[in-house]
């Protein structure tokens, strides 16, 4: 059963500034996260409004992602794609940001998306399989209804997302899990 989580790992602040366990494999596990990483990724855009994405990759080399915002601030979305999903369609987003250190938990089924809310912004993220050029795929930012906080010019995008294919075309791959998108993160 996999379903989007916002994990808040506590910050043990002290008078030199503060100290957190970015991810431990076991109480990560127990929340159904993960289990398995075997790759980390780092992105940096320069510019407010850079929009990656919708990404996934398709099976068998499906991705889950554990998303984390390190430098500067993004809204970090998982938008439902599972075929035959009662949510099929719908999003949950979060403000993920090097002050708050929060985490998105991004699983299989869902396309992945950010978009920055401040310069030079650096994300990381765990994925649960190896990236897999073959199985790369997406849809179009503007095609899912998400109202994005966008600068006056509009997003930053790559060509490859400029061409993506929008949500009507796509035909899912994902099956459901029985696992409806809850109405909002905890
Ligand atoms: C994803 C990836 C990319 N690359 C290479 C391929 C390109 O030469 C270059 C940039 O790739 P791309 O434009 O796909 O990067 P993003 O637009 O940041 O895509 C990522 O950002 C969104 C938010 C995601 O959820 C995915 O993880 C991923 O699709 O890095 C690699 O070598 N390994 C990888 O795992």
């Amino acid at each position: 059963m996999a379903t989007v989580q916002l994990v808040k790992p506590r910050r043990f602040g002290d008078a030199r500034g503060w100290f957190s366990e970015t991810y431990s494999r076991r109480a990560y596990e127990a929340l159904g996260i993960g289990p398995e990483f075997v790759q980390d990724n780092h992105s940096m855009s320069a510019a407010i409004g850079t929009l990656r994405g919708l990404h996934f990759q398709v099976p068998p080399h499906g991705q889950g992602k554990l998303v984390r915002c390190t430098a500067g601030a993004i809204m970090d979305y998982a938008l439902d794609i599972r075929h035959g999903s009662p949510t099929y369609g719908r999003w949950l987003s979060a403000e993920l940001t090097a002050e708050n250190g929060y985490q998105l938990w991004v699983p299989v089924g869902f396309a992945h998306a950010f978009v920055t809310l401040a310069p030079n912004t650096e994300v990381i993220y765990k994925v649960t399989d190896y990236y897999a050029p073959e199985c790369d795929s997406g849809v179009r930012w503007d095609s899912v209804g998400i109202e994005w906080p966008l600068p006056l010019g509009g997003p930053v995008l790559s060509d490859k997302d400029r061409a993506l294919p929008t949500l009507a075309e796509l035909e899912s791959p994902f099956p459901y899990d029985g696992e409806p998108l809850p109405e909002r993160l905890a």
